[in-house]
């Protein structure tokens, strides 16, 4: 799929309930579904306000234009789609008790759904209409979520002023896609699993989880049962009562299905032996669990509500065994619970080839993989002769790294460094590495919050002739400004929905250092 011209839109002021980075209609320009009233006045019912797209949370956006005000207002709201109609109700309207010509500022809530949006389906989850969390929608069908993703990323490529290129969309199956999540654990009527609905302290118990492959919802199952059974204690935020915090489950596809493996995130001072029997009785109970690992990470700093594990600890094997297999282009590899897996099961494979693609790689070339988690991104360069050092902060993703390359191109170079690429210091050792050889490729995959300020420096020291970056959202559209205003180029790009049901997507960018 190819995008077409992003809509002509500039960056805005904007006042009321929205986020500030909103870009709203020039005066002047109003987009097609910009509904315009001369005045908003308390408790007026502005009629039949289109929801225009998505925003970044997956929140409907509407635009309003107040004449009086010579303004257009965007408002956000959780769980509504485009294409749907609204009734907006005025909750709050207010002008600047000094300045009388400012604009107003508004609160407007939903008092009416008049019309639903064309491409609502009925969602597949009985905990979508909860709120679960894990879904910002479900119900909108997966053609609109591409369409409207895609209609996201222009308009962020536009607001960052980034060059117009074509993007190739590569979808992902809409359902059993989750490779990893993270289930808290808590005490209502019984120990339950759970997730926590957006910006909610409260969890909701869940029975299913249709983001999971089927093996992953029958060890789900399995998992519950056996933590009741032998009686593991949730920890109680009220009372500081209880030791068990989460549940993590990974999921990987081997030999035509998909096995997992589960982590049981505790306070440190969980009792073993217990642990070690709902282990031992989910995995007899579940053919597709094949282990359970243990990960005290959940400290006095972490008993706070909400809280969620970051991995990158070491654990410690209750039962059965410490890895995932995984099929990967035709090797088997042993995945890590320890380090990063990417979020989709369909794609991942995809995103490492089409990095291979786009690199242009040949033989001897030296590779660079910051942020290089367990080494995926850079094993199909590695297999074809490049040379690689892996970077990360993390000793069991690089541990994995090694493994992996040694299956993959055995006696070929192959190197790890650790350590914090936010670091200067760290950093400054690189520098001093990048004088021996410097690296002809590098690739850059630094997750949700993008690269660190000092790192995009260093990557200007460093001149890489190629690099290829991925990432999504706000700060990848953020980053890419910075690289392309201080000497690289934007050659191409391919976005990955690896989150379907989200607002999210994935992109891969290939800049070329120009000066
Ligand atoms: C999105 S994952 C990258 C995954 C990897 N490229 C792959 O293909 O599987 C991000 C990785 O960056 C690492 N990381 C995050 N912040 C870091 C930092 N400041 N310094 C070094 N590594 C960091 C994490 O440990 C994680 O492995």
């Amino acid at each position: 799929m190819t995008s077409l011209l992003r809509a002509v839109v500039r960056k805005k002021r904007v006042v009321g309930l929205k986020t500030p980075t909103e870009t709203a209609a020039t005066p002047g320009f109003l987009h097609e579904e910009t509904v315009v009233v001369n005045s908003l006045r308390q408790d007026q019912v502005v009629r039949g306000v289109p929801v225009a797209r998505i925003d970044e949370r997956g929140h409907g956006v509407v635009h309003v234009h107040v004449r009086q005000d010579q303004e257009t207002f965007t408002f956000n709201y959780p769980r509504t789609l485009p294409g749907e109609k609204l009734n907006l109700r005025v909750g709050l309207a207010k002008k600047d008790r000094f300045n009388k010509k400012e604009a107003g500022s508004y609160r407007l809530a939903i008092d009416e759904r008049t019309a639903a949006s064309v491409d609502e389906v009925t969602p597949r989850c009985p905990h979508f209409r909860q709120e679960c969390g894990g879904c910002a929608f479900q119900s909108l069908s997966y053609e609109a979520q591409l369409r409207e993703k895609e209609k996201l990323l222009n308009l962020l490529m536009e607001q960052f002023e980034l060059p117009f290129l074509a993007v190739d969309m590569v979808p992902s199956t809409p359902y059993g896609w989750h490779a990893r999540t993270e289930f808290t654990i808590f005490l209502r009527d019984g120990l339950q699993l759970g997730l926590h609905p957006e910006g909610s302290p409260i969890p909701i118990a869940l029975s299913q989880c249709h983001l999971h492959p089927e093996e992953s919802q029958a060890a789900f199952l399995a998992l519950r049962a056996a933590l009741r059974h032998a009686n593991c204690e949730p920890f109680d935020e009220r009372t500081g009562r209880g030791y068990l915090r989460s549940l993590v489950l990974r999921s990987a596809g081997t030999g035509g299905s998909k096995e997992v493996l589960a982590t049981f995130v505790t306070l440190p001072e969980a009792p073993e032996e217990r642990l070690a029997h709902a282990a031992r009785l989910a995995v007899e109970e579940s053919e597709s669990l094949k282990g359970v690992t243990w990960s005290k990470e959940g400290g006095e700093g972490e008993r706070s509500p909400g809280w969620r594990a970051v991995g990158q600890q070491s654990h410690e094997l209750l039962a059965g065994r410490p890895y995932l297999l995984y099929d990967f282009l035709d090797m088997q590899l042993h995945l890590s619970p320890e380090a990063f897996l990417r979020p989709n099961i369909f794609l991942a494979e995809e995103v490492a080839k089409s990095a291979l693609e786009m690199s242009g790689a040949c033989e001897g070339d030296m590779v660079w993989d910051a942020f290089s988690g367990q080494g995926l991104l850079s094993l199909p360069l590695l297999r074809l002769g490049c040379r690689v050092l892996a970077l990360d902060r993390s000793l069991p993703a690089l541990q994995a790294v090694l493994r992996h390359a040694q299956l993959a191109a055995p006696g070929q170079d192959a190197r790890i460094f650790c350590g914090d690429l936010g670091v200067p210091a760290f950093l400054q050792r690189l520098a001093a590495a990048a004088r021996g050889e410097p690296p002809k490729i590098l690739l850059v995959d630094p997750g949700r919050n993008g690269m660190p300020k000092v790192f995009r420096r260093f990557l200007l020291e460093l001149q890489a002739p190629r690099l290829l970056f991925l990432s999504g959202g706000r700060v990848m559209a953020r980053d890419l400004a910075w690289l392309l205003k201080r000497g690289y180029q934007l050659h191409s790009l391919k976005a990955f929905d690896l989150q379907p049901h989200s607002a999210k997507l994935s992109v891969l960018a290939k800049l070329e250092w120009s000066e």
